[in-house]
């Protein structure tokens, strides 16, 4: 009976998710050591010791910014997401936030939280007070989405649902995501296209350095008056100082965001909810399920799906001897794998390979049991990253 896989859960992970990996062969749990295998949703990574024994990361959620995931690609490790699992989610916060700004609702309940429920003029109150909070209608308002993934394709499919006019701005859009678009939506050129002219403007992008502050100073300046701003991408998208000073010049009216940061808390033009764009239910099982299912696979048959960092490969079994490398994306090294095992007298049964920018992955099945030997002369070729074998039962 092999060792069991070890994997360590740093955030609350759905029990949907954890019961994909079964109890007698998986031990799970917030105190594991050694792990294979690390699973967590906003947990910061980047300052852990990471420990040599991990070999797949997986974030049950989209945004991987918190993971540092090249450091985990020079040791050969995929970091696992589950594109699309919470896409859903964050689509229907986004209607509340453009709803909570256009109708005044955060202020209106304020209001009717400070209402005396023993006064006589209640209802009288109520009338007087209502007029304060007149709202726009969101039908007809022209809707900005920068960053046309899972998130902003739907979040635009949502809006001209609603009645509004919906422009887009994504420079890196994939084939799939393009076709996923309403025809309805419109090209914009860049950030300041969409500044320019959008009523909502909402952020659907990841933290890289290219989205660092991609909402900043110089082109706030350029919103409509009273525009409001929708960020439940990531808090460093936004400059929030420039944000705040938008909002005092009253050039943007609202600024609805997932991430409550100190700079931000209690300005009564700010609505900040506290990360909720992906706490349902189903999201959060979602994501829980699918990243279980893709790091199972890889740690039992070396498959990869939905990792960042490597391209996907899967590759049937065909026989009970297989091993998985990960190496350098440089000429000869399939060259020099096969040349390990055919002098180990391994015949090669299978095998798939295949790259994605500096990183590839090899899955090789073998006609018979490889031994330690084989393994150690694998990891001693340059390039190559990590090198698992994994025989079945
Ligand atoms: N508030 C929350 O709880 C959640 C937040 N998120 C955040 O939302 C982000 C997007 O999520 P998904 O739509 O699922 O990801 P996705 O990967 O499907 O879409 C991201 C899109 O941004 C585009 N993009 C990249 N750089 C860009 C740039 N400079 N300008 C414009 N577009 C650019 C990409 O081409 C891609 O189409 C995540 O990375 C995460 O940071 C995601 C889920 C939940
Ligand atoms: O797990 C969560 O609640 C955060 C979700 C998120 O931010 C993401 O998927 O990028």
């Amino acid at each position: 009976m092999p060792d069991p896989f070890r994997v360590l859960v740093l955030n609350q992970v759905s029990a949907s998710g954890l019961k994909r990996l079964p109890s007698d062969t998986y031990v799970v749990g917030k105190e594991v050591t050694d792990p294979d295998a690390v699973l967590l949703r906003s947990a910061d990574m980047h300052a852990m010791d990471i420990p040599p024994g991990v070999k797949a990361i997986g974030r049950c959620g989209a945004g991987t910014n918190n993971i540092p995931v090249a450091a985990m690609s020079a040791r050969g490790v995929p970091v696992f997401n589950a594109p699309g699992a919470n896409a859903n989610a964050v689509k229907e916060l986004v209607l509340a936030g453009m709803l909570m700004a256009a109708r005044n609702l955060a202020p209106a309940q304020r209001f009717v939280d400070l209402l005396d429920p023993g006064a006589a003029d209640l209802e009288k109150a109520v009338e007087a007070g209502k007029k304060d909070f007149a709202g726009t209608e969101l039908a007809g308002q022209t809707l900005g989405i920068i960053g046309l993934g899972k998130i902003g394709s739907l979040v635009a499919d949502a809006a001209i649902k609603l009645g509004m006019n919906v422009l887009g701005y994504d420079p890196e859009i994939t084939v799939d995501a393009a076709w996923s678009l309403p025809a309805q939506v419109k090209k914009a050129a860049g950030v300041n296209d969409v500044l320019k002219s959008a009523n909502f403007i909402t952020l659907h992008v990841p933290l890289l350095d290219a989205t660092r502050n991609l909402v900043n100073a110089k082109n706030l300046a350029l919103a409509k008056q009273g525009a409001v701003l929708l960020n439940f991408s990531r808090e460093g998208v936004v400059d929030d100082e420039a944000v705040l000073a938008a909002l005092d010049r009253k050039d943007l009216g609202w600024y609805v965001c997932d991430f409550p940061g100190s700079r931000i808390l209690r300005h009564a033009r700010v609505i900040a909810l506290p990360h909720l764009g992906a706490s349902t239910h189903e999201a959060e099982e979602n994501c829980a399920v699918m990243v279980a299912d893709q790091l199972r696979d890889f740690l039992e048959h070396g498959n990869i799906a939905n990792a960042v960092n490597f391209p996907n490969v899967s590759m049937e079994r065909e026989s009970r001897f297989r091993v998985a490398i990960a190496n350098a994306n440089v000429p000869n090294m399939l060259g020099q794998i096969s040349t390990a095992m055919a002098r180990a007298g391994l015949n090669i049964h299978t095998m798939v390979n295949k790259s994605r920018g500096d990183m590839a992955y090899t899955l090789v099945d073998v006609d018979s049991p490889v031994g330690e030997e084989v393994i150690a002369a694998l990891k001693r070729i340059g390039g190559v990253l990590a090198v698992r074998y994994l025989p079945q039962p």
